[in-house]
């Protein structure tokens, strides 16, 4: 791990954003508790017996947030060191996320607390159906819909619907109750790529804004996995930009002519990581975050750029692909020197949209051509990005508070028409 994951803590990044937003918007109390506090938080102790004979105890979590515009959304987090107070923080974060993107869910997620190092594909298949089989009632297309994040993936939520179905003697389940899912099971084409792309869509929207040309752009991405990995890929490929260096858990590789991002993405899956890439110049996780170049895409996990290193981020535009990657100090900072940042629930919000619309072809029965899915989440990232711009400029506060608030008041104004249970 790096030296600086965990220094701030997701749930602390994700109260304070709020808790801004809401002093912004003059939010009444009552309101300020009814929106911080989870609507939800459980606590689900696993004990599945692995193909070594032996039974492990884990614990896992599900935290349904907000669910005043909809279902809860929100990945599943399977990682050593994830806790309730992480997964707490992202689904409020998806609160945000989806009230923000425009799409009829609530805010959710789950986490699972294993190391995954050495476990095999069996073993993980036996965890992940472990935690379907105990989480099952709290899972469903009105209740909680699950999806792939850090250390889970589509072969997962493969797993998770064959699961349900098989738990109610059917074929496939009645609705959705996964997104993610392999196109073969009801899945959606270009989902796996979804995060990624929509985190280069609202880049070329930032860059049009900007005044930049995207195809001189020199681009460092943190994390090379789904988000990173497609992230680097697209915006090499379709914008023409140069991605001069990434970095994946292990270290980072640097190119100043650019790396051959297709051959990066063959090279991981036959050595497992990006170090020692043919053609590239080894860096450590930090460097990467210093490079000198135009646009950064922190795309690994939570609280990398700190108050610490925040001063040696060379790039001026700065793509959040993952949750929370910026310390709110460091934000602070950054916004301050002029940096451009897209703001986490606007950037990776493509993610949560492809799953909607996966969602709404799965109950309408329909299919959606890549063509299709890519032309619709193209659209909606970049009105997002031009209505977060708009606002921003219009106020005169950061594309992150500008995000926080347009998307805080649309739940105020759900949790209002709802009125008080009783
Ligand atoms: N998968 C999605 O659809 C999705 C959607 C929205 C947001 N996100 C967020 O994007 C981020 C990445 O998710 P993912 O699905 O790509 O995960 P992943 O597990 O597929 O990949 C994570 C990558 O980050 C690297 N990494 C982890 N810690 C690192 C560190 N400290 N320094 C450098 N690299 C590190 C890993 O080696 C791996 O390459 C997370 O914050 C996640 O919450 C994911």
């Amino acid at each position: 791990m790096s030296e600086n994951v965990n220094v701030y803590g997701i749930c602390r990044i994700a109260e304070q954003n709020f808790l801004e937003s809401a002093s912004r918007l003059k939010l009444e109390d009552s309101m300020v508790q009814r929106l911080i506090n989870p609507k939800e938080k459980l606590e689900i102790s696993l004990n599945p017996a692995l193909s070594n004979g032996k039974t492990v105890h884990l614990k896992s979590f599900i935290v349904r947030h907000n669910s005043a515009l909809g279902p809860c959304k929100g990945g599943i987090r399977f990682t050593g060191d994830v806790t309730m107070e992480d997964v707490q923080g992202l689904a409020m974060e998806m609160t945000w996320k989806t009230s923000l993107i425009g799409v009829p869910f609530g805010g959710g997620k789950s986490g699972i607390k294993y190391d995954q190092t050495g476990l095999g594909e069996v073993d993980k298949e036996t965890i992940i159906r472990s935690f379907t089989r105990a989480a099952m009632r709290h899972i469903g297309p009105e209740i909680y819909v699950p999806a792939p994040d850090i250390g889970t993936n589509e072969t997962d939520m493969g797993h998770i619907k064959d699961c349900i179905a098989y738990s109610w003697g059917k074929s496939t389940t009645d609705g959705c109750f996964v997104t993610g899912k392999p196109v073969i099971l009801g899945g959606i084409e270009k989902r796996r790529e979804a995060t990624g792309r929509g985190v280069v869509y609202s880049t070329a929207a930032a860059c049009k804004a900007l005044g930049r040309d995207i195809s001189q752009m020199r681009v460092a991405v943190q994390g090379f996995g789904n988000v990173g990995s497609a992230a680097a890929e697209i915006i090499a490929a379709e914008y023409g930009a140069k991605v001069i260096a990434v970095s994946d858990i292990n270290g980072g590789v640097f190119n100043a002519e650019g790396l051959d991002i297709k051959s990066l993405i063959e090279y991981c899956k036959k050595t497992g990581g990006v170090t020692d890439f043919p053609g590239s110049e080894n860096i450590s996780g930090s460097e990467l975050l210093e490079t000198d170049c135009d646009i950064l895409i922190p795309a690994a996990t939570q609280s990398q750029i700190t108050l610490s290193n925040c001063k040696s981020v060379k790039a001026d535009i700065i793509a959040e692909g993952a949750n929370a990657p910026t310390d709110p100090q460091a934000d602070e900072v950054l916004s301050g020197s002029g940096k451009f940042i897209i703001p986490d629930i606007l950037c990776n919000a493509g993610g949560v949209f492809v799953s909607y619309l996966e969602y709404t072809q799965e109950t309408q029965r329909e299919q959606m051509t890549g063509e299709m899915v890519c032309r619709r989440l193209k659209k909606r990232m970049e009105s997002s990005f031009k209505e977060v711009y708009e606002y921003s400029n219009r106020e005169k506060i950061t594309m992150r508070q500008a995000a926080m608030d347009i998307a805080v008041k649309r739940v105020v104004e759900a949790t209002k028409a709802m009125g008080a249970l009783p």
